[in-house]
């Protein structure tokens, strides 16, 4: 694949990207032109003719001097131009590698940029370092005009790439480069380096006056300084993490004043760590240099020695910037930047030390993704694109790595063509993921797809797999999960999901065990490389136990390390108080809901309260864990338009704060025994695509049609008992109770407790409240709902008037539903069966539809063309000659016969109902319900309600 190709040439020369090497060749003479090509993509329904508008792919013409070239196309506009300038290096018969400077040409590069740095024409550039340049003649005494070496390390990226040429391993050693520099200036006879503890750079002779005037004075520097809040790590975790306020006087050097409040008479003392956070962050580590800082001087060049320093590792600092940082540190967003002459700076608070420390677990990006630090998780699966909320798992994966130093993810796309999904349901061996919610895997063990089902291909499936390497290129984790998917987007989200399910996994926990370890690893498909993985990414949680010292209210720290992983919070979601009417619209798995909420933070017993999070409309889909279990739990209790409100346990102190916009009071409250308090109100919910089509599309609803038709059955049989298999929220038997039948006893059975638990509430509410002697449903006298499976026998559904099994059997395997089919007819035996389920033909006509309904939303029509199935939960759909065949079959064994009909659409008319139906029916055998009487009692079921109508005295 493309994209994967593209990344694993970066990744085996990670020096010099092509573009850079025809940027140093060319400069501007080289001129790039990406342009946006759309390729019609295949929309995976058969009949129909219409070609869609695929995801944009671009690609880029590269203009040189004597030639250009044309990439092919891809999915990042960067990657067509690395393909471009890789085709041009091609032509130019250059061998990357090859070229490269050697170390020696790149430390001589090295020192002209030092002297360059020093030179009158720097000064006057706008340059973040000529900004400190400027500055530092401001400064008095001594120091004056001297620049501490550690600004030349971080501002100047210049040389960035001639140090890792030097001695690769200042990637992982980044102080080193200050040795360099210091090397470098000291064998330049124009410059004075500072004596020893210093780290410092200087012109031995002054700049001249006017070229001081001029540059100067472009600073304006006269403002009335400056003041900006910082947070003062110390380094002793005894000591809490807090806020301090920096104040910056016009007149001297902004470092002098950070070096001061570090203890430290001047800035030449201090070390900047690099950036955190995005790429335009001014935001840094400030930490005192050791006393004498190891300068290695030595000639030999490309063996410098990594000197390790003397002083204690500031192990909360170091964890959030992923560098070594010595002593107590204070963090800033302070700088010169390319924008502006002026000093930049930002308040950094205790709320966005908390942030930052939250980001560096995969929840804990999707939680800040999502603005929803106390209610969001990420959630365990990936069903849909439209279905997503907050960063895409691709995005977290890749902010995980920056986060902890690691080059982008390398994902791998396999494409195999398999066989239409009609194929593929009377073939067992090879299925394909429709939607991501949906993951079978290919019954060949070694991953190559199954001989036979290859050559009928009309289709492609894509597997993908991913690596992450650390910036020394070792391998730190692989993740190859033997998963097909219909769409390549799928398959790379689906894989970043996991491996990032598997690193939270990791995170919680990661003391465990190495058998543990192996479970993990199993469970999500990853091969962990383990020195490498714990060297890069938990080094700093595993090595160093420590406390998290900052927990207030005599409450006592839980575990020695840093608690930044979100708890899992139980509640008991029965007694919770839900308020308002019960509007009947709840939600599904599946189904998006929208959420009013707001979080505070309460003291036991008090009445006070501190608004932590609030958001007007919330959205996410149920049944994916996209937020935490308590809220989904109450939730799936509620209807639209009613409101909750529940308590729970404190989650990690971080999590807290890093939702609270005023640290203060929040610690405050923090220093008493808190809890924290949900309210919540249900806006809206949004149907699965299936249930949104077959209301939208037909009149009345399919769903009615089909309790229409169940009635009509009802009556003209006179049954007087009824089982609903599969009676989910109970529409069917809720629905009955507004028609006058014959019935007596009515019974649903069902495996979801959330679906029966709500069906048991509406039906309740409908028959106790239906006092009126000439409601309709006035004939009912029982009614009982059970959790079991239909697979399974139990002897109290025996011989019942009527069953019917309404849009239940495609959400189970095909076995699963032929078994259904002769338990049901062999077993229970009911007079009359009505079993319906989807006509995979009629999917043409609603995808037509669908499209011209959808229009204003591009990212559903792309998703409902290719989802061929209604519903991402469907195991299947049957064309009306599967159907007919199976039920056909069934009948026979049974003795039972069997008539097709349907609803929406007619059967006459090409592709026949949208709804199939099938009623089958008892052939008379004489002493049959005699017989059914003398069985033996089998309870497989678990009755969880039940009504019995209390007859007038
Ligand atoms: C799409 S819903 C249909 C619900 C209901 N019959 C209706 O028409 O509204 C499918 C239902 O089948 C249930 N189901 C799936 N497999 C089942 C099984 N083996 N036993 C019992 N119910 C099952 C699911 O829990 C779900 O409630
Ligand atoms: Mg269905």
């Amino acid at each position: 694949m493309e994209t994967g190709g593209s990344l694993t040439q970066a990744i085996r020369k990670p020096t010099l990207t092509p573009k850079a090497i025809i940027h140093q060749k060319f400069g501007n003479k080289a001129s790039y032109k990406v342009e946006e090509i759309e390729e019609p993509t295949q929309n995976g329904c058969p009949g129909l003719a219409i070609l869609q508008k695929g995801p944009s792919l671009y690609r880029c013409s590269l203009e040189l001097p004597d030639f250009s070239v044309v990439s092919g196309s891809f999915k990042k506009k960067k990657d067509a131009e690395q393909c471009a300038a890789q085709m041009a290096l091609e032509k130019l018969g250059i061998r990357p590698s090859a070229d490269s400077p050697t170390a020696e040409e790149a430390w001589t590069e090295l020192i002209a940029r030092v002297k360059f740095i020093f030179s009158n024409e720097f000064l006057s550039a706008l340059h973040p370092l000529s900004s400190h340049l400027k500055a530092a003649l401001r400064r008095v005494g001594d120091v004056n005009g001297s620049v501490p070496a550690s600004v030349i390390a971080i501002c100047d990226g210049k040389p960035n790439y001639l140090f890792k040429i030097i001695n690769p391993t200042v990637e992982s050693h980044p102080f080193l480069v200050i040795s360099y520099i210091m090397r470098a200036a000291a064998g330049l006879p124009e410059l004075v380096v500072s004596p020893e503890g210093e780290l410092s750079i200087r012109k031995k002779d002054p700049y001249l006056p006017d070229v001081i005037e001029s540059s100067v004075s472009q600073q304006s520097g006269v403002a009335e300084g400056i003041t900006t809040m910082a947070i003062y790590i110390p380094c002793s975790l005894e000591k809490a993490v807090e806020t301090m306020i920096l104040n910056f006087s016009s007149a001297g050097y902004y470092l002098d004043v950070i070096a001061q409040k570090l203890g430290l008479s001047d800035a030449n003392k201090v070390l900047i760590s690099r950036t955190i956070g995005k790429a335009s962050s001014e935001t840094r580590f400030y930490f005192a240099a050791p006393k004498s800082y190891p300068l290695d001087m030595s000639s030999d060049l490309l063996n410098t020695k990594v000197f390790t320093f003397g002083g204690p590792l500031n192990v909360r600092a170091s964890y959030i910037c992923g560098q070594d940082i010595y002593g107590d540190s204070i963090l800033a967003s302070i700088g010169y930047t390319w924008k502006c002459q002026d000093l930049f700076h930002e308040d950094v608070t205790l709320q966005s030390y908390y942030r930052m420390l939250i980001s560096k677990t995969p929840s804990g990006i999707y939680k800040l993704s999502r603005e929803a630090i106390l209610a969001a998780e990420l959630p365990l699966r990936f069903t849909t694109r439209i279905n997503w909320r907050g960063s895409f798992p691709r995005e977290i994966l890749s902010s995980f790595c920056r986060q902890h130093w690691l080059l982008e993810p390398v994902f791998s796309i396999s494409s195999f063509p398999t066989k239409t999904s009609s194929e593929l349901s009377s073939n067992k061996k090879v299925k394909v993921s429709e939607s991501a919610e949906q993951e079978t895997e290919y019954a060949n063990e070694n991953g190559a797809v199954d001989a036979d089902a290859k050559p009928v291909g009309l289709e492609s499936s894509f597997t993908c797999e991913v690596k992450l390497y650390s910036k020394c290129q070792d391998l730190i984790l692989e993740c190859a999960p033997n998963v097909f998917y219909k769409k390549q987007n799928d398959a790379v989200q689906s894989v970043s999901l996991k491996v990032l399910s598997g690193l939270n996994a990791y995170f919680k926990d990661i003391d465990i065990s190495l058998e543990e370890q192996k479970q993990l690893a199993n469970i999500f498909d990853i091969k962990f490389y383990p020195q490498n993985f714990s060297k890069e990414v938990v080094s700093c949680l595993s090595v160093h136990n420590f406390q998290d010292n900052e927990t207030l209210g005599g409450k006592e720290p839980e575990s020695n390390k840093i608690n930044i992983l979100d708890d899992v919070v139980e509640i008991d979601v029965s007694s919770i108080d839900i308020e308002g009417p019960d509007s009947g619209v709840g939600p599904s798995n599946g189904s998006l809901l929208c959420v009013c909420y707001s979080v505070s933070l309460v003291i036991k017993g008090e009445l006070q309260k501190e608004l932590l999070e609030s958001t007007e409309e919330f959205e996410f889909e149920m049944g994916t864990g996209a937020v935490i279990p308590c809220l989904e739990d109450v939730v799936s209790q509620m209807s639209v338009g009613q409101s909750a409100c529940f308590y729970t346990d404190l989650p990690s102190q971080d999590l807290v704060l890093a939702a609270a916009k005023d640290s203060a009071n929040a610690l405050a409250f923090l220093s008493s025994p808190c809890c924290l308090e949900y309210s919540i109100i249900l806006l809206r919910v949004t149907e699965p695509p299936e249930d949104r089509m077959e209301q939208a599309l037909f009149s009345p609803p399919l769903s009615k049609q089909r309790v229409e038709y169940a009635v009509q059955h009802i009556k003209e049989s006179g049954a007087t008992s009824l089982v609903d298999f599969g009676c989910g929220s109970g529409s069917l038997l809720e629905s009955l109770l507004d028609y006058p039948t014959s019935l007596e006893t009515i019974v649903g059975v069902d495996i979801s407790q959330k679906s029966l638990s709500r069906a048991a509430k509406v039906l309740h509410s409908k028959l106790t409240m239906n006092s009126d002697p000439d409601a309709p449903c006035r004939s009912i006298k029982s009614a009982v709902l059970y959790d079991g499976s239909i697979t399974d026998f139990d002897s109290r559904l025996c011989g019942f008037d009527l069953g019917t099994c309404l849009e239940v059997i495609e959400h189970m395997e095909e076995d699963q539903a032929c078994l259904f089919g002769d338990v049901v007819l062999s077993s229970f035996r009911p007079r009359i069966l009505i079993v319906s389920t989807p006509n995979y033909e009629y999917n043409v006509i609603l995808q037509k539809s669908n499209l011209t309904s959808q229009e204003d939303d591009p990212e559903e029509k792309i998703q409902s063309q290719s989802c061929k199935f209604r519903n991402h939960d469907h195991k299947f759909e049957w064309t009306r000659e599967q159907f007919n065949r199976w039920a056909s079959e069934l009948a026979v064994r049974h003795n039972y016969s069997v008539e097709f009909s349907g609803v929406g659409g007619s059967a006459g008319l090409e592709p026949g109902f949208a709804s199939q139906i099938a009623v089958f029916e008892r052939a008379f055998l004489p002493g049959e319900d005699h017989l059914q009487e003398h069985e033996d009692s089998t309870f497989q079921y678990k009755a969880i309600w039940e009504w019995n109508r209390v007859s007038p005295l």
